[in-house]
């Protein structure tokens, strides 16, 4: 038996309309036509095995047009993880893509929100759920909060990628006025005073739950006396991997205050306890409305590119307040005190993937994430691992999320540090071959940690590390 026919009798075959077949073991080995090769020549077998494991979490996840995280710990569809793990869908099935964002637009609010959970079926492994969300008068199909705006950069991927032209077309169509209808929700509901950049109103819409960003913020929310409750994540995952009750106690204040005006976005800003601006909001919001600009120009919406082009430019000269030249890093501030942040967290880096940082701000930037590097094993660390309170198991205190090196890297290719995203590109690949398709890993050992068969996680396997798929071309800063 040849070295080929030997793979393909080991490697586990899906049945996609872009299955592995014999002629593409010497393609997944050396990636003809990719702009950098990741995956080692003299490793064929574990690329393999790495891809056809993440098709298979992918299609264990399916639920039926939507992708749940992981089994047991996210047992719904998560607004973020949806749009990422299309990308994901992408290589293996174009219709089945397309229909991740549908679904998760499907869940879209009259005042244009696309909510951080859609509810599609009950499930007993998660809290807070549909029941805490919502109420008896007011059933509620999603939560009432968002999550950093990645649909837009999916979109635009998917059409400039797609191999199905027609469909592509047809279905940004379709889903261009829900796009457009998201973005104007976030200038109007989020930044009603005109800043130029968005407050994030609670720590789950930041995507980035438990950052240390949040810490001092956080705290300033008063506890108010809520129903008593039991977490679910902790039945799931290690609690010195999850947040800490006290934290989830606000969590719960924040909603209860938010569902008691029935997550009026009018109100909302103005009544938050916790407002911040997020740099992952706002660095994946800049991006994607670089990229609803591009495909309003595609659908010849002049008038709406211009509209977008207004709130590109508003937000161009904003995100330099949240700049630290000191750290050599941006971040978040915390909108009720008027102050930044004190701690550095991987989200400072993200004004590289939307491509808002100057040529000099990026040099600080590829520095400073340098020196983070070369403190761990494995990046990149969601947290300063140089800062005391770096804690590299436990949720965005400090674990490497591959969907962040993912944004990372094509913001470091887009601004020509190339040699340092091969870095990370490769450092990730490796985090997923010796220890799998998790929800995050240990930068310090490289331990995977948190939920298992991780839907993004695989989905970037798919449209990044096998395909080495950098910066596409969003408009320049
Ligand atoms: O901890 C949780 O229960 C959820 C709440 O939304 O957040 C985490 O999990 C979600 C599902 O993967 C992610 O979208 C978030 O970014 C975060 O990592």
């Amino acid at each position: 038996m040849g070295p080929v026919a030997c793979l393909k009798s080991v490697v586990p075959q899906v049945h996609t309309h872009r299955s592995l077949h014999a002629e593409d073991i010497s393609s997944v080995a050396v990636l003809p036509g990719a702009k950098n090769v990741v995956l080692p020549k003299g490793d064929v077998y574990k690329s393999l095995q790495l891809l056809e494991v993440s098709k298979q979490i992918l299609i264990e996840n399916d639920r039926g047009g939507y992708t749940i995280p992981a089994k047991g710990l996210y047992p719904y569809q998560w607004n973020w993880d949806s749009a990422l793990v299309a990308l994901g869908w992408a290589t293996l099935d174009e219709g089945r893509a397309w229909q991740e964002l549908e679904k998760l637009f499907s869940a879209q609010w009259e005042d244009g929100l696309v909510p951080h959970i859609v509810f599609h079926q009950p499930s007993p492994t998660y809290f807070p759920g549909p029941e805490i969300w919502g109420s008896v008068e007011q059933p509620m199909g999603s939560t009432g909060i968002t999550q950093p705006p990645v649909a837009a950069i999916t979109v635009r991927k998917l059409y400039e990628t797609a191999l199905n032209k027609e469909l592509a077309l047809q279905k940004l169509k379709e889903l261009f006025p829900k796009l457009l209808a998201w973005h104007r929700w976030f200038q109007s509901a989020r930044d009603p005073e005109n800043t130029g950049l968005v407050a994030t109103l609670h720590p789950w819409e930041s995507g980035m739950d438990n950052s240390p960003a949040w810490d001092e913020a956080l705290y300033n929310v008063p506890v108010d006396q809520i129903p008593p409750y039991v977490r679910q994540d902790l039945g799931h995952v290690d609690s010195a991997m999850r947040p800490k009750q006290e934290e989830y106690d606000r969590y719960l204040t924040l909603l209860y205050r938010f569902r008691a005006v029935n997550y009026d976005c009018n109100q909302l800003y103005f009544l938050s306890p916790f407002r911040v601006t997020d740099l992952c909001t706002n660095s994946v919001l800049y991006r994607a409305n670089l990229d609803l600009r591009w495909l309003a120009n595609e659908l010849g919406q002049d008038q709406i590119a211009e509209e977008v082009d207004g709130w590109i430019e508003k937000a161009r000269s904003a995100f330099d307040s949240l700049y630290d030249e000191e750290g050599g890093l941006y971040k978040s501030k915390d909108q009720l005190t008027g102050e930044l942040v004190t701690a550095k967290t991987s989200a400072g880096f993200l004004p590289l993937f939307a491509r808002v940082a100057s040529a000099s701000q990026a040099a600080d930037l590829a520095a400073t994430l340098e020196r983070w590097l070369n403190r761990v094993k494995h990046g990149i660390p969601s947290y300063d691992p140089e800062s005391s309170n770096f804690e590299p198991l436990r949720y965005w205190r400090g674990p490497v999320w591959v969907i962040i090196n993912w944004m990372i890297t094509d913001g470091l290719r887009a601004y020509g540090y190339e040699d340092l995203a091969l870095r990370v590109e490769a450092d990730t690949y490796e985090l997923l071959v010796s220890h799998g398709i998790n929800e995050y890993y240990d930068p310090v050992t490289g331990a995977a940690a948190g939920g298992k068969l991780f839907s993004w996680t695989a989905a970037m396997c798919l449209a990044w590390l096998s395909k080495g798929d950098g910066a596409h071309s969003a408009a320049a800063h």
